[in-house]
């Protein structure tokens, strides 16, 4: 893989508490349409997760939504997604969105995104696929993830020999170099530049 084409992006169901997150949100989504970056996401109509569709849609970007049958209500379906599978369930849902994305990014989010971020931090770990991880670091919302997965490595339970490679980004603008420069090192066979040097600040 040597070019992102897709992005899927994990964040909360809800809007947060502070309009950064929106906004941040609909920023991203704007990003991926300019870039022509195909947005894969859970397919909800509501929260940062609406937000971040309906700016890609709105700014001329694709989007995929992939939402199991169960939540098509609940989460309001974003009927104007180019593209919207509806799966039996979550394995699916997952598996979908994995299967889509050269490059996963989490927002702000609950559990539901951390679940779906950690999910992707493991299957990196274990050598399942080498694609880019990010946490966008909206005002600081990932620092305590930050601090427990470095307090994790002090203590001794993530080795250096199996890193956990998550790449931070502060802002939407930071977003597209570290991706390009993780995608350039993996062809390379090797992690290097801005993307190594965030995987280290964080091992
Ligand atoms: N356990 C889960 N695995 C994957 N996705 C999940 C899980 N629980 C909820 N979700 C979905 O994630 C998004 C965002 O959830 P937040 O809790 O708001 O971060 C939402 O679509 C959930 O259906």
């Amino acid at each position: 893989m040597s070019k992102i084409r897709s992005v899927c992006v994990y964040c909360g169901a809800a809007p947060g508490d502070d309009s950064i997150y929106l906004n941040s949100a609909i920023a991203l989504g704007q990003m991926l349409a300019r870039e022509n970056i195909r947005l894969i996401y859970g397919g909800g109509g509501v929260g940062l997760m609406g937000a971040t569709a309906r700016a890609c849609a709105e700014g001329g970007g694709m989007v995929t939504g992939i939402i199991p049958d169960f939540l098509v209500g609940k989460e309001q379906a974003f009927e104007h997604a180019h593209e919207l599978i509806v799966t039996r369930d979550m394995h699916e849902r997952k598996r979908l969105m994995f299967e889509r994305a050269d490059a996963f990014i989490a927002l702000p989010g609950g559990v539901g995104t951390l679940e779906e971020l950690v999910e992707q931090l493991t299957w990196v770990q274990l050598n399942r696929h080498r694609k880019p991880v990010m946490v966008l670091n909206i005002a600081n919302f990932w620092k305590p993830l930050l601090t427990l997965l470095d307090h994790m490595q002090t203590s001794g339970f993530v080795n250096v020999a199996r890193p956990v490679r998550l790449i931070v980004a502060n802002d939407v603008n930071a977003v597209l170099p570290k991706l390009h420069a993780a995608v350039s090192g993996i062809a390379d066979g090797h992690l290097h530049g801005e993307a190594e040097e965030q995987v280290l600040d964080r091992m």
